[in-house]
């Protein structure tokens, strides 16, 4: 059923890096990314490329996405696929159903408490893996309270639109205890899979991201910045 945490946690356990590739076509802070034509063949490349699973960005004022880019992927893709969006109520997590994805993003930072609950649950009784996402303490603090066990620290604030320069070191930061432990368990719960997402520019950033408690990363502006995005994910997959 959690088809996307799966496909994670088998690259994990096989030892290797966890990827998963985001399909933004336009990064409000560095422009174009992507030519929406061209993410559907990018996407089976990554797909023969042996990505575990991919995100696709459906909004479509700031980023460039649309539905229709979701469900023309899906059609060409079998890896799991989560779709990033601000989505707010069930509707939007009937759609993301209707669109083929397996995972729905649930933002903390544009729902309250009550709404969040709404959705993650109404998403676990539909059958798609609830993404939760976090940026500081208090979002973190109501993911361990909804029981999340898919969970991503955006190393950007988000609602700033990709202008706040976020890097890694949001996710080291947040995991640091300050006394030299990792707090990942005492934060989030227990069998938490946690991915660290946004500003991974290297395979540095990646170590490191690994190296503070993440189980995976989410990376899409530095892929498709490479003068050779499929061979970058290769290389970042190899560290
Ligand atoms: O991540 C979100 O919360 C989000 C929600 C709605 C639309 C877009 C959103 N984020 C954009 C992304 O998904 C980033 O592209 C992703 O985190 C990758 O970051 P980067 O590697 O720095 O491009």
């Amino acid at each position: 059923m959690n088809k996307f945490s799966e496909s994670l946690k088998n690259r994990k356990n096989e030892g290797r890096l966890p990827i998963i590739v985001d399909f933004k076509c336009v990064s409000p802070g560095v422009g174009r990314l992507i030519d929406e034509h061209d993410a559907h063949y990018l996407a089976q490349m990554i797909e023969d490329a042996g990505a575990p699973a991919i995100s696709v960005v459906t909004e479509p004022n700031d980023f460039g996405g649309s539905i229709r880019l979701l469900k023309d992927i899906r059609r060409l893709v079998d890896i799991p696929i989560l779709r990033k969006d601000f989505i707010r109520d069930t509707k939007e997590i009937d759609r993301s159903i209707d669109a083929g994805a397996d995972s729905v993003l649930l933002m903390c930072s544009v729902m309250s408490e009550e709404e969040m609950k709404i959705c993650y649950e109404y998403a676990v009784e539909k059958g798609i893996e609830p993404f939760v996402e976090t940026h500081n303490l208090e979002e973190i603090a109501l993911a361990k309270n909804l029981g999340a066990k898919l969970v991503g620290i955006n190393n950007r604030n988000i609602l700033k639109l990709e202008k706040d320069g976020g890097t890694v070191d949001t996710t080291a930061s947040l995991l640091d205890s300050g006394n030299g432990d990792n707090r990942k368990e005492d934060l989030f719960g227990k069998d938490v899979f946690l991915v660290s997402e946004s500003g991974i520019l290297s395979a540095d950033d990646a170590k490191k991201a690994v190296s503070c408690g993440a189980d995976a990363v989410l990376i899409g502006t530095a892929i498709w910045k490479a003068s050779y995005p499929i061979e970058f994910y290769r290389e970042l997959t190899n560290i």
